[in-house]
Protein backbone atom coordinates (compact mmCIF):
# COMPACT_ATOMS: atom_id res chain seq x y z
CA UNK A 1 0.00 0.00 0.00
CA UNK A 2 1.18 3.56 -0.80
CA UNK A 3 1.32 5.53 2.06
CA UNK A 4 0.71 9.28 2.17
CA UNK A 5 3.41 11.52 3.71
CA UNK A 6 2.53 15.00 4.44
CA UNK A 7 5.96 17.72 4.91
CA UNK A 8 4.82 20.23 8.19
CA UNK A 9 6.30 23.19 9.94
CA UNK A 10 5.61 22.72 13.49
CA UNK A 11 3.13 20.48 15.79
CA UNK A 12 0.25 22.45 14.99
CA UNK A 13 0.82 21.37 11.04
CA UNK A 14 1.16 17.98 12.09
CA UNK A 15 -2.00 17.49 13.90
CA UNK A 16 -3.97 19.07 10.72
CA UNK A 17 -1.88 16.37 8.18
CA UNK A 18 -2.73 13.96 10.72
CA UNK A 19 -7.00 14.71 10.82
CA UNK A 20 -6.54 14.68 6.86
CA UNK A 21 -5.37 10.77 7.06
CA UNK A 22 -1.42 11.30 6.55
CA UNK A 23 0.61 8.17 7.41
CA UNK A 24 4.24 10.05 7.76
CA UNK A 25 4.73 13.15 8.98
CA UNK A 26 7.73 14.76 7.78
CA UNK A 27 9.28 17.77 9.61
CA UNK A 28 10.46 20.12 6.90
CA UNK A 29 11.13 23.52 7.16
CA UNK A 30 10.06 24.53 3.26
CA UNK A 31 11.24 28.50 3.51
CA UNK A 32 14.86 26.40 3.86
CA UNK A 33 14.86 24.94 0.81
CA UNK A 34 13.68 21.41 -0.21
CA UNK A 35 14.73 20.00 2.37
CA UNK A 36 15.05 22.68 4.63
CA UNK A 37 15.24 21.60 8.44
CA UNK A 38 13.74 22.16 11.58
CA UNK A 39 14.81 23.31 14.75
CA UNK A 40 15.38 20.57 17.12
CA UNK A 41 12.86 21.96 19.87
CA UNK A 42 10.44 21.62 16.67
CA UNK A 43 11.42 17.97 16.38
CA UNK A 44 10.83 17.44 20.40
CA UNK A 45 7.48 19.16 20.14
CA UNK A 46 6.44 17.33 17.37
CA UNK A 47 7.14 14.16 18.53
CA UNK A 48 5.40 15.27 21.94
CA UNK A 49 2.44 16.26 20.32
CA UNK A 50 2.21 13.20 17.76
CA UNK A 51 2.98 11.22 20.28
CA UNK A 52 3.32 7.76 18.53
CA UNK A 53 0.21 8.05 16.79
CA UNK A 54 2.10 7.84 12.83
CA UNK A 55 5.42 7.32 11.82
CA UNK A 56 8.25 10.64 12.14
CA UNK A 57 10.57 11.41 9.28
CA UNK A 58 12.67 14.71 9.56
CA UNK A 59 14.97 16.31 6.90
CA UNK A 60 18.70 17.59 8.03
CA UNK A 61 18.62 20.30 5.53
CA UNK A 62 20.00 21.14 1.87
CA UNK A 63 23.50 19.92 2.94
CA UNK A 64 26.42 19.76 0.58
CA UNK A 65 27.99 16.18 0.46
CA UNK A 66 31.04 16.76 2.99
CA UNK A 67 31.13 13.12 5.04
CA UNK A 68 31.58 14.91 8.74
CA UNK A 69 28.82 17.28 8.30
CA UNK A 70 25.93 14.97 7.09
CA UNK A 71 27.30 12.08 9.31
CA UNK A 72 27.04 14.23 12.13
CA UNK A 73 23.43 16.12 10.80
CA UNK A 74 21.92 12.89 10.42
CA UNK A 75 23.16 11.14 13.99
CA UNK A 76 22.09 14.24 16.05
CA UNK A 77 18.67 14.04 14.01
CA UNK A 78 18.37 10.50 14.95
CA UNK A 79 19.19 10.79 18.24
CA UNK A 80 16.51 12.91 18.19
CA UNK A 81 14.03 10.37 18.31
CA UNK A 82 12.01 10.28 14.55
CA UNK A 83 11.53 7.39 13.02
CA UNK A 84 13.52 8.26 9.56
CA UNK A 85 15.77 10.47 8.39
CA UNK A 86 16.21 11.97 4.93
CA UNK A 87 19.16 12.91 3.47
CA UNK A 88 19.46 14.99 0.28
CA UNK A 89 21.94 13.64 -2.38
CA UNK A 90 23.18 16.97 -3.55
CA UNK A 91 25.35 17.06 -7.08
CA UNK A 92 28.61 18.24 -5.95
CA UNK A 93 31.03 17.49 -2.93
CA UNK A 94 32.16 13.43 -2.02
CA UNK A 95 29.07 11.69 -2.23
CA UNK A 96 30.58 8.07 -1.40
CA UNK A 97 32.48 9.33 1.01
CA UNK A 98 29.72 10.45 2.82
CA UNK A 99 28.00 6.81 2.02
CA UNK A 100 30.69 5.50 4.37
CA UNK A 101 30.51 7.48 7.30
CA UNK A 102 27.14 6.97 7.14
CA UNK A 103 27.39 3.14 6.95
CA UNK A 104 29.42 3.59 9.96
CA UNK A 105 27.35 5.65 12.46
CA UNK A 106 24.66 3.10 14.67
CA UNK A 107 22.03 6.02 14.42
CA UNK A 108 18.87 4.71 16.20
CA UNK A 109 16.55 5.93 12.82
CA UNK A 110 16.47 4.67 9.02
CA UNK A 111 17.81 6.68 6.46
CA UNK A 112 16.34 7.55 3.31
CA UNK A 113 18.15 8.74 0.63
CA UNK A 114 16.58 11.60 -1.67
CA UNK A 115 17.96 12.00 -5.49
CA UNK A 116 16.29 15.26 -7.49
CA UNK A 117 14.52 14.71 -10.55
CA UNK A 118 15.69 17.92 -11.50
CA UNK A 119 19.12 17.96 -10.63
CA UNK A 120 21.59 15.61 -12.93
CA UNK A 121 23.57 12.83 -11.04
CA UNK A 122 26.05 10.01 -11.63
CA UNK A 123 25.09 8.28 -7.88
CA UNK A 124 23.39 5.03 -8.67
CA UNK A 125 20.36 4.95 -6.33
CA UNK A 126 20.69 1.73 -5.17
CA UNK A 127 24.17 1.58 -5.09
CA UNK A 128 24.08 4.67 -2.86
CA UNK A 129 21.40 2.86 -0.27
CA UNK A 130 23.58 0.08 0.10
CA UNK A 131 26.55 1.60 0.73
CA UNK A 132 25.30 3.93 2.88
CA UNK A 133 22.77 1.69 4.52
CA UNK A 134 19.12 3.67 3.72
CA UNK A 135 16.69 1.58 3.81
CA UNK A 136 15.17 2.87 1.30
CA UNK A 137 14.91 6.17 -1.56
CA UNK A 138 13.14 8.69 -2.68
CA UNK A 139 12.43 11.10 -5.77
CA UNK A 140 11.37 14.49 -5.22
CA UNK A 141 12.33 17.83 -6.99
CA UNK A 142 14.93 20.74 -5.62
CA UNK A 143 13.75 23.59 -7.53
CA UNK A 144 10.54 24.22 -5.93
CA UNK A 145 9.63 26.73 -8.99
CA UNK A 146 10.66 24.27 -11.81
CA UNK A 147 7.77 21.83 -12.57
CA UNK A 148 6.86 18.85 -10.72
CA UNK A 149 8.22 15.74 -10.25
CA UNK A 150 6.42 14.12 -14.02
CA UNK A 151 8.37 17.72 -15.87
CA UNK A 152 11.73 16.22 -14.97
CA UNK A 153 10.90 12.36 -15.59
CA UNK A 154 8.52 10.30 -17.43
CA UNK A 155 6.29 8.36 -16.17
CA UNK A 156 8.44 5.36 -17.69
CA UNK A 157 11.19 6.66 -15.64
CA UNK A 158 10.13 7.20 -12.56
CA UNK A 159 8.42 3.58 -12.93
CA UNK A 160 11.80 2.28 -13.36
CA UNK A 161 13.06 4.04 -10.69
CA UNK A 162 10.48 2.39 -8.51
CA UNK A 163 11.38 -1.13 -10.09
CA UNK A 164 15.32 -1.50 -9.01
CA UNK A 165 14.60 0.17 -5.82
CA UNK A 166 12.18 -2.66 -5.32
CA UNK A 167 13.78 -5.07 -6.52
CA UNK A 168 16.84 -3.91 -4.14
CA UNK A 169 14.66 -4.34 -1.79
CA UNK A 170 14.67 -1.09 -0.64
CA UNK A 171 11.40 1.49 0.19
CA UNK A 172 10.70 4.21 -2.19
CA UNK A 173 9.11 7.16 -2.14
CA UNK A 174 7.86 9.81 -4.85
CA UNK A 175 7.52 13.15 -4.20
CA UNK A 176 8.35 17.07 -5.92
CA UNK A 177 5.70 19.40 -6.03
CA UNK A 178 2.75 16.88 -6.55
CA UNK A 179 -0.79 17.89 -7.59
CA UNK A 180 -4.09 16.35 -7.22
CA UNK A 181 -3.81 15.05 -10.71
CA UNK A 182 -0.34 13.20 -10.05
CA UNK A 183 -2.31 10.86 -7.61
CA UNK A 184 -3.80 8.26 -9.94
CA UNK A 185 -1.11 8.27 -12.02
CA UNK A 186 2.05 7.78 -9.30
CA UNK A 187 -0.08 5.52 -6.99
CA UNK A 188 -0.25 3.12 -10.49
CA UNK A 189 3.45 3.09 -10.20
CA UNK A 190 2.91 1.37 -6.31
CA UNK A 191 5.66 3.28 -4.66
CA UNK A 192 5.77 2.65 -0.94
CA UNK A 193 5.30 6.34 -0.02
CA UNK A 194 4.04 9.49 -2.25
CA UNK A 195 5.06 13.08 -1.25
CA UNK A 196 3.18 16.65 -0.39
CA UNK A 197 3.84 20.06 0.62
CA UNK A 198 2.98 22.51 -2.30
CA UNK A 199 -0.32 20.86 -2.61
CA UNK A 200 -1.60 20.78 0.86
CA UNK A 201 -1.11 24.56 1.50
CA UNK A 202 -3.06 27.69 0.73
CA UNK A 203 -2.59 28.99 -3.03
CA UNK A 204 -0.45 25.77 -3.47
CA UNK A 205 2.31 27.59 -2.32
CA UNK A 206 4.92 25.55 -0.06
CA UNK A 207 6.08 28.31 2.19
CA UNK A 208 1.97 29.49 3.13
CA UNK A 209 0.04 27.84 5.22
CA UNK A 210 -1.93 24.68 5.54
CA UNK A 211 -5.34 24.88 3.74
CA UNK A 212 -7.45 21.99 5.59
CA UNK A 213 -9.55 21.47 2.55
CA UNK A 214 -6.19 21.28 0.42
CA UNK A 215 -5.10 18.44 2.91
CA UNK A 216 -8.11 16.52 3.30
CA UNK A 217 -8.74 16.39 -0.61
CA UNK A 218 -5.11 14.95 -1.10
CA UNK A 219 -5.68 12.73 1.68
CA UNK A 220 -9.34 11.39 0.01
CA UNK A 221 -7.75 11.43 -3.41
CA UNK A 222 -4.78 9.13 -1.82
CA UNK A 223 -6.72 7.13 0.41
CA UNK A 224 -9.02 6.09 -2.88
CA UNK A 225 -6.13 5.72 -5.62
CA UNK A 226 -4.65 3.26 -3.48
CA UNK A 227 -7.12 1.11 -4.27
CA UNK A 228 -7.72 2.15 -7.42
CA UNK A 229 -4.90 0.65 -9.25
CA UNK A 230 -5.84 -3.28 -7.95
CA UNK A 231 -8.99 -2.65 -10.18
CA UNK A 232 -6.73 -3.84 -12.78
CA UNK A 233 -7.39 -7.44 -11.63
CA UNK A 234 -10.76 -6.62 -10.28
CA UNK A 235 -13.76 -7.79 -11.88
CA UNK A 236 -14.63 -5.03 -13.73
CA UNK A 237 -17.34 -2.90 -13.33
CA UNK A 238 -20.86 -4.39 -14.00
CA UNK A 239 -21.35 -1.07 -16.38
CA UNK A 240 -18.15 -1.41 -18.46
CA UNK A 241 -16.92 -3.47 -20.90
CA UNK A 242 -12.99 -2.87 -21.37
CA UNK A 243 -11.08 -5.01 -24.06
CA UNK A 244 -8.95 -3.36 -26.41
CA UNK A 245 -10.09 -3.00 -30.13
CA UNK A 246 -7.60 -1.21 -32.24
CA UNK A 247 -7.89 0.35 -35.35
CA UNK A 248 -6.11 -1.41 -38.60
CA UNK A 249 -4.23 0.30 -40.41
CA UNK A 250 -5.56 2.70 -43.45
CA UNK A 251 -8.99 3.74 -41.07
CA UNK A 252 -8.18 6.85 -40.49
CA UNK A 253 -10.85 8.61 -37.68
CA UNK A 254 -12.58 4.84 -38.10
CA UNK A 255 -11.18 2.71 -35.48
CA UNK A 256 -13.18 -0.10 -33.82
CA UNK A 257 -15.00 -0.30 -30.64
CA UNK A 258 -16.84 -2.88 -28.54
CA UNK A 259 -20.25 -2.38 -26.69
CA UNK A 260 -20.92 -3.06 -22.42
CA UNK A 261 -22.64 -6.43 -22.57
CA UNK A 262 -24.73 -4.36 -19.61
CA UNK A 263 -25.46 -1.07 -20.79
CA UNK A 264 -23.52 -0.69 -23.79
CA UNK A 265 -20.22 1.41 -22.48
CA UNK A 266 -17.69 1.08 -25.21
CA UNK A 267 -13.89 1.43 -25.08
CA UNK A 268 -11.55 0.90 -27.86
CA UNK A 269 -8.69 3.08 -29.69
CA UNK A 270 -9.00 4.39 -33.11
CA UNK A 271 -5.85 5.84 -35.41
CA UNK A 272 -7.00 9.09 -36.49
CA UNK A 273 -3.76 11.07 -37.10
CA UNK A 274 -0.95 10.59 -39.39
CA UNK A 275 0.98 7.39 -39.87
CA UNK A 276 4.03 8.48 -39.62
CA UNK A 277 6.88 7.17 -36.47
CA UNK A 278 4.88 9.73 -33.78
CA UNK A 279 1.20 9.29 -34.14
CA UNK A 280 -1.84 10.11 -32.89
CA UNK A 281 -4.02 7.98 -31.40
CA UNK A 282 -7.33 8.08 -30.28
CA UNK A 283 -8.38 6.70 -26.88
CA UNK A 284 -12.00 6.58 -25.55
CA UNK A 285 -14.36 5.26 -23.07
CA UNK A 286 -17.75 5.71 -24.23
CA UNK A 287 -21.41 5.68 -22.49
CA UNK A 288 -19.53 4.84 -18.86
CA UNK A 289 -22.62 5.34 -16.61
CA UNK A 290 -22.58 5.89 -13.16
CA UNK A 291 -24.56 6.80 -10.10
CA UNK A 292 -23.30 10.29 -9.31
CA UNK A 293 -24.07 13.07 -6.41
CA UNK A 294 -24.27 16.11 -8.35
CA UNK A 295 -26.63 19.26 -9.32
CA UNK A 296 -27.54 22.59 -7.52
CA UNK A 297 -30.99 21.46 -7.03
CA UNK A 298 -32.82 20.89 -3.53
CA UNK A 299 -33.84 17.66 -5.28
CA UNK A 300 -30.49 16.59 -6.66
CA UNK A 301 -28.91 17.01 -2.75
CA UNK A 302 -28.48 13.38 -0.77
CA UNK A 303 -29.74 11.36 -3.46
CA UNK A 304 -27.81 9.74 -7.04
CA UNK A 305 -28.75 9.72 -10.47
CA UNK A 306 -27.28 8.11 -13.64
CA UNK A 307 -24.73 10.13 -15.42
CA UNK A 308 -23.26 9.19 -18.66
CA UNK A 309 -19.41 9.77 -18.95
CA UNK A 310 -18.04 10.08 -22.70
CA UNK A 311 -14.35 10.80 -23.37
CA UNK A 312 -11.99 10.79 -25.96
CA UNK A 313 -7.83 11.44 -25.52
CA UNK A 314 -5.57 11.83 -28.32
CA UNK A 315 -1.89 10.35 -27.04
CA UNK A 316 0.90 10.64 -28.63
CA UNK A 317 1.99 7.49 -29.59
CA UNK A 318 4.94 5.58 -31.53
CA UNK A 319 3.96 2.69 -33.02
CA UNK A 320 7.36 1.49 -33.84
CA UNK A 321 8.10 1.10 -29.95
CA UNK A 322 4.64 0.11 -28.78
CA UNK A 323 5.69 -3.34 -28.16
CA UNK A 324 2.32 -4.97 -27.34
CA UNK A 325 2.64 -3.16 -23.76
CA UNK A 326 0.13 -1.37 -21.71
CA UNK A 327 2.70 0.58 -20.47
CA UNK A 328 3.37 2.40 -23.48
CA UNK A 329 0.04 3.70 -24.22
CA UNK A 330 -2.90 5.07 -22.15
CA UNK A 331 -4.28 2.47 -20.18
CA UNK A 332 -8.48 2.63 -20.39
CA UNK A 333 -8.53 1.46 -16.18
CA UNK A 334 -6.68 5.52 -16.00
CA UNK A 335 -9.61 7.32 -17.56
CA UNK A 336 -12.29 5.06 -15.66
CA UNK A 337 -10.53 5.00 -12.09
CA UNK A 338 -9.58 8.84 -12.17
CA UNK A 339 -13.67 8.94 -12.79
CA UNK A 340 -14.29 6.31 -9.96
CA UNK A 341 -11.75 8.43 -7.32
CA UNK A 342 -13.13 12.18 -8.30
CA UNK A 343 -16.92 10.98 -7.67
CA UNK A 344 -16.24 9.61 -4.74
CA UNK A 345 -15.08 12.92 -2.97
CA UNK A 346 -18.95 13.84 -2.48
CA UNK A 347 -21.30 16.05 -3.95
CA UNK A 348 -20.49 18.01 -6.83
CA UNK A 349 -22.98 20.79 -7.93
CA UNK A 350 -22.33 21.22 -11.49
CA UNK A 351 -21.52 18.67 -14.36
CA UNK A 352 -19.10 21.80 -15.92
CA UNK A 353 -17.16 21.22 -12.58
CA UNK A 354 -16.91 17.23 -13.24
CA UNK A 355 -16.06 17.51 -16.45
CA UNK A 356 -13.20 19.76 -15.95
CA UNK A 357 -12.00 17.42 -13.34
CA UNK A 358 -12.10 14.63 -15.37
CA UNK A 359 -10.56 16.56 -18.44
CA UNK A 360 -7.34 17.68 -16.05
CA UNK A 361 -7.30 14.01 -14.68
CA UNK A 362 -6.99 12.58 -18.37
CA UNK A 363 -4.90 15.45 -19.76
CA UNK A 364 -2.42 15.01 -17.03
CA UNK A 365 -1.28 11.88 -18.35
CA UNK A 366 2.43 12.21 -20.14
CA UNK A 367 0.79 10.70 -23.04
CA UNK A 368 -2.24 12.73 -23.48
CA UNK A 369 -2.46 15.78 -26.38
CA UNK A 370 -6.03 16.58 -25.89
CA UNK A 371 -9.14 15.38 -24.53
CA UNK A 372 -12.60 15.30 -24.99
CA UNK A 373 -15.32 15.15 -22.30
CA UNK A 374 -19.04 15.34 -22.33
CA UNK A 375 -21.05 14.51 -19.31
CA UNK A 376 -24.68 13.84 -19.05
CA UNK A 377 -27.24 13.53 -16.66
CA UNK A 378 -30.19 10.56 -17.70
CA UNK A 379 -32.34 11.09 -15.55
CA UNK A 380 -33.52 14.48 -15.78
CA UNK A 381 -36.87 15.36 -17.77
CA UNK A 382 -37.21 14.96 -20.92
CA UNK A 383 -33.83 13.32 -22.35
CA UNK A 384 -29.66 13.89 -21.44
CA UNK A 385 -28.55 16.97 -20.53
CA UNK A 386 -24.97 17.91 -20.20
CA UNK A 387 -21.91 19.49 -20.66
CA UNK A 388 -18.90 18.65 -23.49
CA UNK A 389 -15.48 20.13 -23.10
CA UNK A 390 -12.27 20.04 -25.08
CA UNK A 391 -8.96 20.57 -23.27
CA UNK A 392 -5.23 20.71 -24.89
CA UNK A 393 -2.31 20.33 -23.38
CA UNK A 394 -1.01 23.68 -24.45
CA UNK A 395 -3.93 25.29 -22.82
CA UNK A 396 -3.18 23.47 -19.02
O1 LIG B 1 8.85 15.10 0.90
C1 LIG B 1 7.96 15.67 0.28
C2 LIG B 1 8.08 17.09 0.00
O2 LIG B 1 7.97 17.86 1.15
C3 LIG B 1 7.31 17.56 -1.14
O3 LIG B 1 7.22 18.95 -1.19
P1 LIG B 1 6.51 19.63 -2.45
O4 LIG B 1 5.23 18.89 -2.66
O5 LIG B 1 6.31 21.06 -2.07
O6 LIG B 1 7.48 19.45 -3.57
Amino acid sequence: MTHFLASVRNAAEAERVLAAGADIVDLKEPDEGALGAVAPSVIRDCLRTIGGRKPVSATVGDLPMNPAAVAEAVAATAELGVDTVKLGIAAEGDPWGCFDALRSLSAPADLVLVFFADVPSDVDPTEAAKASGACGVMLDTAGKGRGSLTDHMTLDEIGRFVDRARQAELQVGLAGSLRAHHVLPLLALRPDVIGFRGALCEQGARGFNLDPKACAEIGRLVAAGRTAPEARFEARPTSAVCSISSARPGELGGGEEETGAQNGTKIGTCEHGERHRRALDRIFVHDYVLEVEIGVHHNEKGVTQRVRFSVDIDIASDPTTLDDDIDRTLDYDYVINGIKAIISGGHINLVETLAEDVAQHCISHPRAERVEVMIEKLDKDPGAVGVQIVRSKQET
